[in-house]
């Protein structure tokens, strides 16, 4: 109707059946009356099959301009039901959405059962990654839409970054994202979708993915920390994991403190990252964040920019890592961490 191209600059794949569309809506557990929020709507296939299902509220966050008229066109027929911020879900907080609305239908805690509420999205590949770990930065300090309860994503990745974000111990498919959102959340792939469903068709499959916040994270170590151990050690994969580790270090101390992490926790530097559990990062990160304590300008150190010493960052306003102060604690003995997330050295 509204002879709508998709663009290839924004990632632009439609799924035109609504078969898959349902099937997304329902392995979300979208159920009459709950709240969600779709990112990228485009020409409102998902959308349709949220509303189907008798969402209470939908707010839809859409960057291109062009799809403001069909979905304006939804949202009419959506009886109040839908809201539509013409906004880059990027730069978009989707907790402020609701902030102001006392009948949203949060849960009491973060440990009571999650709320009737969900996050969905056929993600443009282009922003699926940053996406993510700007959501589970959010999830890990219980803010934005995660100040409501433990809200669960259901999101579309090319099929390799879905089996990365789930991938289990010792895969080649092993990587920071899966530490990332498995220390965190459960990920799971719900399904897999063809790339023939879409319009245009993509080079490659999709994985729809459903993440389902942790009541207690297996890390208990601000997000920050984690995300740079966890970014230097996969830095070589298939060398010793010491070699990544190191690379946290200036030289002249990287050997004496690598080698102090990895003795303290007890793990075998010629192993290499994909052999570590979630736990081992765990105990590394814990060990490297008392070190950037105790040497400020430690944590800001990046090896690629040898420009700026320790001493000199220790200098700046950011020489030290985010406090423990602003991150939840673990209530609860930590859940769902099995045998085999245990390091194979
Ligand atoms: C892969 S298409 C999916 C469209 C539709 N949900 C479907 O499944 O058919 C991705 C959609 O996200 C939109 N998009 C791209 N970048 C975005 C951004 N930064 N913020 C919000 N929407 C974005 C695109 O315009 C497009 O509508």
């Amino acid at each position: 109707m509204y002879r709508l191209q998709a663009k290839k600059i924004l990632s632009q794949n439609y799924i035109m059946d609504m078969n898959v569309n349902r099937k997304i809506v329902r392995h979300a557990g979208v159920k009459p009356g709950d709240w969600v929020v779709e990112i990228g709507p485009g020409p409102g296939g998902i959308t349709r099959g949220i509303l189907e299902a008798g969402a209470g509220r939908l707010d839809v966050v859409e960057i291109d301009s062009r799809f403001i008229p069909p979905l304006t066109h939804l949202a009419e027929a959506a009886e109040n039901r839908m809201y539509i911020n013409h906004n880059d879900a990027l730069k978009c907080e989707i907790g402020d959405l609701w902030k102001d609305s006392p009948d949203r239908p949060s849960s009491e805690n973060w440990l009571s059962e999650p709320p009737n509420m969900h996050v969905i999205g056929n993600l443009p590949f282009n922003i699926a990654s940053p996406l993510i770990i700007k959501y589970l930065r959010d999830m890990s300090y219980r803010r934005g839409i995660w100040a409501f309860g433990r809200v669960p994503l259901t999101l579309t990745f090319q099929l390799e970054v879905a089996r990365r974000i789930c991938s289990p111990i010792a895969c080649d498919s092993r990587s920071r994202i899966s530490i990332m959102a498995q220390y965190i959340s459960m990920p799971k792939i719900a399904f897999e979708i063809s790339g023939s469903c879409f319009v245009p068709r993509p080079d490659v499959d999709v994985g729809v993915v459903r993440f389902e916040p942790r009541k207690s994270p297996l890390i208990d170590v601000p997000f920050e920390v984690i995300e740079k151990v966890c970014r230097q050690v996969f830095h070589y994969r298939q060398k010793h994991m010491i070699k990544g580790l190191k690379t946290l270090y200036p030289e002249e101390i990287a050997d004496d403190l690598a080698h102090e992490v990895l003795r303290e926790c007890r793990i075998d530097p010629t192993t290499t990252s994909i052999r570590l559990g979630v736990e081992q990062f765990g105990d590394i990160a814990r060990i490297y964040y008392r070190q950037c304590l105790n040497m400020p300008g430690l944590f800001p150190y990046d090896y690629t920019k040898k420009r700026l010493t320790v001493a000199e960052l220790a200098k700046k306003s950011d020489s030290l890592p985010p406090p423990m102060q602003n991150f939840p604690k673990a209530e609860l003995p930590r859940e769902g961490c099995k045998l085999r997330d245990f390091a194979i050295s």
